[in-house]
């Protein structure tokens, strides 16, 4: 794929923000959330997180079972709406939270962990669904909306089940359309909740290394994750939860080390360095 940071997602920063290369509070484009709280029943489960997710960057968001990944990103796309009004979410320098729901989806594009698809619609249909954001109210899919999906299934090596039922496809083939289907949004700003869940690793290495070319081409990437050693490969900046509270943020180097991981997770961590890529790699056993 080419350039995928839509003529919309930069009209919208120059807009809102004063024009091109805008840049949030620090700054920096891309992600900038400062003060993110969520309650449910009563209960704080994101406490006033700051976290940055830089432009043209693959940034992980990693974190034990319940620390309040999932629902971080769904307060980043605003799917949920935070509980303080201290929180402010920016992108590109724009007020992400403050756009109208149209305009929100024309920038960013948000896989969910295990998406479902319940109608009956065939790969191509369901990809299609990625473009409605681009479309006017009542109009058909273009030729152009057409080669966004054709684009975005060929980018995810699933242009051969196009024809087929979304409901006939394994777990794996369903993640991956799911991804073309954000892909076919065009989005400026992606997020994805475990888009490596169901698959293979070599899958999962094509996904990331999708990811990869998607921040290359200057989207932001933002991306939910329980493998560490595979954050570890592939991210270029992360951002590590722990109760509702960021607990490191930075360089792979810097935050994926022996006692961060351990406090987090509880477990005894060796960092090992990737033969190749010089990058970590993890290795975890229980604490004695
Ligand atoms: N709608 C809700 N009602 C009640 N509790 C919720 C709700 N949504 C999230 N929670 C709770 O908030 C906490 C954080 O959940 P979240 O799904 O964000 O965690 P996560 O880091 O994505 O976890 P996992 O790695 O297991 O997917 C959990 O304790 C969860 O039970």
């Amino acid at each position: 794929m080419t350039d995928v940071r839509t003529d919309v997602a930069r009209d919208l920063a120059h807009d809102l923000a004063g024009g091109p290369g805008a840049t949030g509070a620090d700054g920096q484009g891309g992600i900038d959330a400062r003060r993110v709280s969520w309650t449910v029943d009563g209960r704080l489960i994101l406490d006033g997180v700051d976290a940055t997710a830089p432009p043209g960057a693959v940034s992980g968001l990693l974190g034990p079972n319940g620390s309040g990944k999932s629902t971080l990103l769904r307060v980043l796309a605003g799917v949920e709406a935070p509980s303080d009004d201290a929180t402010r979410v920016a992108f590109d320098g724009a007020d992400l939270l403050g756009l109208g729901r149209r305009r929100r989806a024309r920038v960013l594009a948000l896989v969910e962990q295990d998406a479902t698809t319940d109608l009956p619609l065939t790969v191509l249909d369901a990809v299609l669904l990625g473009r409605i954001p681009h479309r006017s109210l009542l109009a058909g899919d273009s030729a152009r909306d057409h080669e966004a999906a054709r684009a975005a299934l060929e980018t995810v090596g699933t242009s051969a089940f196009a024809a087929r039922e979304v409901a006939t496809l394994s777990g794996g083939e369903r993640q991956r359309v799911h991804l073309a289907r954000a892909l076919a949004q065009e989005p400026a700003l992606l997020m994805l909740d475990e888009p490596t869940n169901h698959l293979d690793i070599a899958a999962q290495l094509d996904t990331m290394r999708v990811l990869r070319r998607l921040a290359d081409d200057g989207v932001t990437v933002l991306a939910a994750l329980h493998d560490l050693s595979l954050a570890a490969q592939t991210c270029d900046h992360v951002v590590l939860l722990s109760g509702g509270r960021v607990v490191a943020a930075g360089d792979v180097h810097d935050v994926l080390v022996p006692d961060v991981l351990d406090d987090v997770y509880g477990v005894r961590t060796e960092v090992l360095t990737h033969p190749r890529t010089g990058r970590p790699v993890l290795a975890f056993s229980p604490r004695d």
